[in-house]
């Protein structure tokens, strides 16, 4: 088991605004985890730190055994699968769905590179073994939201990542869709040596059982972090979201929470 993030005393502040505060948190290979926080809980800032973009103002980062300050941020950024919707906004909508699984492996938009023809094969397996064999060929501007996100997915997939980062994957998916990639990140826990998950959320019951541990954020602020059992709980919560709450157990060791 190898450690894959460490973070010692860290702080990010721009201007006046201190936006992460004195975070300590350690993430370890055998464990997935799930972020929780309301909107401006300092989520992004926290994931763009972990990719290089961005440095803490004080305090140690470590990130895949490696210090800030110490390692290189390109290299860095090879070991790690980045899925959000603004990467979306970058692809070249004409682009064809093998080829931007393909452009994983060179960490680029777009195929820049000669590549053989079994990385080709090879991204064309991996979105085949996600449940993604019907977008085969297709422009990525014609898919839907659920298929686009699964196609950044298996993108982020090519380069073998040591850390795959999901920053509210499931955006602007409807409920089926939803569920859908739910599981598809499910399977990518039962993988051998799959990559640490690293899944942000806005939503508890998107949080499926293969998310082992749960962070809650707020205000910049880690409330709690632990294992799932002892974070998503009623009491945790009501002390994180600050307001009354109702916790609804789903099935399959699911939790929805309403305002109420
Ligand atoms: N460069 C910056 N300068 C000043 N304030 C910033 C900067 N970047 C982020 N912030 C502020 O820091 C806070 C945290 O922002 P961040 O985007 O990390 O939150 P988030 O949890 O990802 O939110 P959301 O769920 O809405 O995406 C917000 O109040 C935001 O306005």
């Amino acid at each position: 088991m190898k450690r894959i993030l460490k973070f010692d005393d860290v702080s990010v502040t721009r201007g006046k605004k201190e936006i992460l505060h004195h975070l300590n948190w350690e993430v370890f290979s055998n464990e997935n985890w799930a972020v929780l926080g309301l909107n401006g809980a300092g989520k992004t800032t926290m994931l763009k730190m972990i990719h290089g973009d961005l440095w803490p103002t004080t305090g140690k980062l470590e990130v895949l055994g490696g210090v800030f300050g110490h390692i290189s941020i390109p290299d860095l950024k090879t070991r790690i699968g980045w899925v959000s919707t603004a990467l979306q906004d970058q692809l070249h909508p004409g682009d064809v769905v093998d080829y931007v699984v393909l452009s994983g492996k060179f960490a680029s938009i777009g195929i820049y590179q000669e590549f053989y023809q079994a990385d080709l094969d090879h991204a064309r397996q991996i979105l085949v073994d996600m449940g993604g064999e019907k977008l085969l060929g297709k422009p990525y501007a014609v898919l839907s939201q659920g298929e686009r996100q699964l196609v950044l997915i298996a993108r982020a997939m090519m380069a073998e990542p040591e850390l795959l980062i999901l920053d509210e994957p499931c955006n602007g998916l409807d409920l089926f869709a939803r569920e859908e990639l739910l599981n598809r990140v499910a399977k990518i826990a039962e993988i051998p040596n799959h990559p640490a998950l690293l899944f942000v959320s806005h939503y508890t019951e998107e949080l499926l059982p293969c998310f082992t541990n749960v962070l809650l954020l707020r205000n910049g602020r880690i409330i709690k972090a632990g294992k799932r059992a002892d974070v998503l709980t009623e009491s945790s919560l009501t002390d994180f979201y600050h307001k009354p709450i109702k916790t609804v157990s789903l099935t399959g060791d699911r939790l929805a929470v309403y305002p109420g």
